[in-house]
């Protein structure tokens, strides 16, 4: 079959997880950066990754972070999906706000990772598919 004829339709959930800063008290956001040899190579993200079967998105990003950074987050709040058409697939970003529970970011699955004041988001390469998500994360963190 021509793999090109087949649509490949992914939901992926994703966690930004929040803290201020320990002396500025300034918001800031956890990104990590993708393999440099793969899909959308290099680019910074929030972590995550595609829904596994039976499993709920909030799940899922409980269990992402935990293998890509080997932190344990509490996803408190849903942001609205957004579906981005991709060359490589048709995905659907279920993005939630989380709160760190334990561990220290290790990068684990990920080739970096970093914390990163909301008003700086701009300074680092996102997908194409974050542009509104980046804008929505600047609104609710401001100050
Ligand atoms: N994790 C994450 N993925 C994103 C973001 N923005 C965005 O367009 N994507 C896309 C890139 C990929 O096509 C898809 C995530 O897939 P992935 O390959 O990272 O999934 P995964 O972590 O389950 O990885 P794998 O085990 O399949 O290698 O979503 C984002 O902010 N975070
Ligand atoms: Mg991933």
């Amino acid at each position: 079959m021509n793999q090109k004829s087949t649509p490949l339709s992914v939901d992926v959930a994703i966690g930004i997880t929040c803290r201020r800063h320990p002396e500025t008290r300034a918001y800031q956001v956890l990104i990590s950066r993708r393999a440099k040899n793969g899909v959308l190579g290099g680019l910074w993200e929030f972590p995550g990754g595609k829904l596994e079967a039976g499993e709920s998105a909030q799940q899922c990003a409980v269990r992402e972070l935990r293998e890509e950074l080997g932190i344990e987050v509490k996803p408190t709040t849903p942001l609205s999906p957004i579906a981005h058409q991709y060359e490589h697939a048709h995905v659907t970003l279920h993005p939630f706000y989380c709160e760190l529970i334990s561990g220290e970011p290790t990068a684990i699955e990920v080739d970096d990772w970093a914390w990163v004041e909301v008003k700086e988001l701009d300074e680092y390469p996102f997908p194409p598919a974050n542009a509104a998500l980046l804008e929505q994360v600047q609104v609710d963190l401001r100050g």
